[in-house]
């Protein structure tokens, strides 16, 4: 039987890269997101068994009712990817507390409860899983005018290392992935506000971070499914508790 997989945030960009890649790993792979209709079009194009699925990661509910539903479907989990976020763009002295508050919800509690309802099932089977959820190179250097985020970020990386820790005896491997400049709509939302606050031409703050990259080029969604694809195999199954960076240089740790 193939091992199942659900993907967060996988309607578009990263999250949709690595459903690709798992799909093609081998995997069944449920398509989660808020917008479903993106989510039940990506798994459309995957084919594969691949299913679309409403998910609003800040909700626990949601999250422990999208765990239900995917075992109820496939009978059973291996591997949940939290890469569902949201960015922030702003000075520290400008961040609104309901802005504030929707990020945390979203980028920190949405991959807490992730963990909690997949370590939930993966013990109710008594098979070990694999948990990974998405940093960035944000949580290991603050990236100026993304404050918030950044602290989110910095708290994925806290949360996997202690839940690497606590589910090891149940056979659970937990880590992260830390992306650098990923060419999505997200970049595309950073670009446009930065360009406002720097007041330079949209592409312009983009294409300098592209130039800080040694490999010369931005980061693709499937660059990071590269990596997660790894994180979800049982070649990783002696890695716990890590945040690996994939920047293609940026951060040299
Ligand atoms: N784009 C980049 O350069 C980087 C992105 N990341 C992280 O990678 C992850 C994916 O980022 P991108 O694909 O670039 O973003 P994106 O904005 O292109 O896609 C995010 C997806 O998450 C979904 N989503 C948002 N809130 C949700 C919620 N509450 N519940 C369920 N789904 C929700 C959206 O509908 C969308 O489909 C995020 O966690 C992001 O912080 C990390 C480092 C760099
Ligand atoms: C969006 C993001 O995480 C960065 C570092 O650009």
């Amino acid at each position: 039987m193939a091992r199942i997989a659900i993907v967060t945030g996988a309607g578009q960009g990263i999250g949709e890269g690595i459903a690709r890649q798992l799909s093609q790993d081998g995997l069944t792979v449920a398509v989660a997101d808020m917008n479903e209709q993106n989510a039940n079009k990506v798994a459309e194009a995957i084919g594969n068994n691949a299913k679309g699925y409403y998910v609003d990661v800040s909700k626990k509910q949601s999250v422990f009712d999208l765990i239900d539903q995917v075992v109820a479907d496939y009978g059973q989990l291996n591997v949940l990817v939290n890469n569902a976020g949201i960015a922030k763009i702003g000075t520290i002295l400008d961040v609104k507390e309901e802005d504030f508050d929707q990020i945390m919800a979203v980028n920190i509690k949405g991959v807490l409860f992730g963990m909690q309802a997949a370590a939930t099932q993966f013990k109710k089977q008594g098979t070990g899983g694999k948990i990974i959820s998405a940093s960035s190179i944000a949580g290991h250097q603050g990236f100026e005018l993304l404050g918030p985020y950044s602290a989110t970020k910095f708290a994925v990386r806290g949360l996997t290392q202690v839940a690497a820790q606590e589910l090891a005896k149940d056979k659970i491997t937990v880590n992260s992935y830390a992306p650098g400049i990923v060419l999505t709509k997200m970049w595309d939302q950073i670009d446009a506000e930065m360009a406002k606050i720097y007041n330079v031409p949209i592409g312009e703050t983009l294409q300098k971070n592209i130039d800080s990259i040694a490999l010369g080029r931005g980061e693709t969604p499937a660059d990071v499914a590269n990596l997660v694809s790894f994180l979800a195999d049982p070649k990783s199954d002696y890695i716990t508790g890590q945040t690996i960076i994939v920047d293609g240089g940026i951060q040299f740790v």
